[in-house]
């Protein structure tokens, strides 16, 4: 098969969909791997790297997207990525349809065939979003301590506080892999932290894993008000696996936070679970609102790339093998959970959720395949 690795053009965003190891691999499967130029220079790898491992290297993005029978990316097709999109090409990337109606539609236009990282399952998980999310998770204490600092527009409140002095307060929603990556990073250094959850068995998996600092409460509407008033700290995790992301931290809720309180809504890129967030890039990513301090990057990940690019591709490479070896039908029939990665394609949507977020037509996937 045919591979086209584009350098990704979402603001900030410094991975790379495959390292010059993993193009080894697709080149010793049988396969042919073109690479923009420069795609893995915010990773560390030089295009002379990627020569090495047997790439071929294109200067524009045109000729990449030309050229793949399957394009291997990172981050979602943007707007003036859509037009490059053939019908029959396969894209195997994140693509958080729920998120955006007009990157819906243009993949659905496109006819293309739209694996999504984010929805593939393996024994009830989801691999391909994990890494991302253990990363996610333990920015999202990083970023939440830097912007609470005053300059920074937050509380002032140092997270663990000092000798004689209370930590700070951090309320996670969601228990999954971003909000338990969070929690263990905030007990680390000392806060007073809280998560919550829907799912009992999951917060008493987390009631016995995490440090005695950290509280697990049931997440219901009025649990999460009350403990929303007395947070320095949010950080926003859930997810429903291809749909947009609940509101739970509504407008009218933002009166009664602490002034200085910083909201860090990591499931942005569903839509996010906190009312006032709107996408924000790592170039300007806070907005306040009533005094408090929005942080809402949707490509987080795309901040620390060493570490990124190798945890995605660990996960990521087996995937695309399997992929290049047998082509997306074969490979789907073959794995019931790679299959559910499937959103959109040849125009149209096969992802219940992604169709129903818009009121758009949903096929079945045992249909086309
Ligand atoms: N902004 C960024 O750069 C990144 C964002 N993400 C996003 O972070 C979000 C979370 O991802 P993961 O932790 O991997 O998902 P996950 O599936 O591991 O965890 C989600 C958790 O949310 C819980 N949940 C669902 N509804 C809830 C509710 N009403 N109240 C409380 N908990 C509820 C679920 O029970 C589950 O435990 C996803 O939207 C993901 O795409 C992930 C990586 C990077
Ligand atoms: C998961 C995701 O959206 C990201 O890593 O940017
Ligand atoms: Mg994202």
């Amino acid at each position: 098969m045919i591979i086209g690795l584009p350098k990704e053009i979402k603001n900030n965003e410094n991975r790379v969909a495959l390292t010059p190891a993993g193009v080894s691999e697709l080149v010793a499967n049988g396969h042919t791997v073109y690479v923009q130029a420069t795609a893995g220079e915010g990773s560390g790898f030089s295009d002379e790297e990627y020569q090495s491992a047997g790439a071929k290297i294109l200067s524009t993005i045109e000729e990449v997207y030309a050229i793949g029978e399957m394009i291997v990316k990172v981050k979602e097709p943007i707007e003036s990525e859509y037009k490059l999109v053939k019908e029959n090409q396969l894209l195997f990337t994140y693509f958080h349809f729920a998120s955006y109606k007009p990157l819906t539609e243009a993949m659905v236009a496109s006819k293309a065939v739209c694996l999504a990282y984010e929805t593939v399952e393996k024994n009830g998980g989801l691999p391909l979003l994990v890494p991302m999310s253990e990363v996610a998770g333990r920015m999202a204490i990083q970023k939440g301590a830097n912007y609470l600092e005053k300059p920074l527009g937050g509380r002032g409140i140092l997270l663990g506080g000092v000798a004689g002095v209370n930590p700070a307060k951090v309320l996670i929603l969601g228990g999954g892999v971003v909000g338990t990556e969070a929690a263990k990073m905030a007990a680390g250094l000392g806060a007073d932290v809280t998560i919550m959850d829907v799912s009992l068995p999951r917060l008493r998996y987390l009631s016995d894993v995490l440090p005695a600092n950290v509280k697990t409460v049931m997440s219901n509407r009025y649990n999460i008000r009350e403990l929303a008033k007395q947070a320095d700290l949010i950080v926003g995790a859930v997810l429903i696996p291809g749909a947009k992301a609940p509101f739970l931290i509504t407008r009218d809720m933002l009166k009664d936070l602490k002034k200085g309180c910083v909201l860090v809504d990591v499931a942005v890129d569903q839509g996010g679970c906190i009312e006032t967030c709107k996408p924000t890039t790592h170039e300007n990513p806070t907005y306040v609102i009533d005094n408090v301090v929005h942080y809402c990057v949707a490509n987080m990940p795309g901040a620390v790339p060493y570490t990124s690019t190798l945890a995605l591709t660990n996960a990521t490479l087996p995937y695309v093998i399997q992929l290049a070896n047998n082509g997306w039908k074969d490979a789907c029939r073959a794995d019931a959970g790679l299959k559910k990665g499937l959103n959109v394609v040849n125009g149209q949507i096969v992802y219940k959720s992604v169709a129903d977020t818009f009121g758009m037509a949903h096929l079945p996937v045992e249909e086309i395949l």
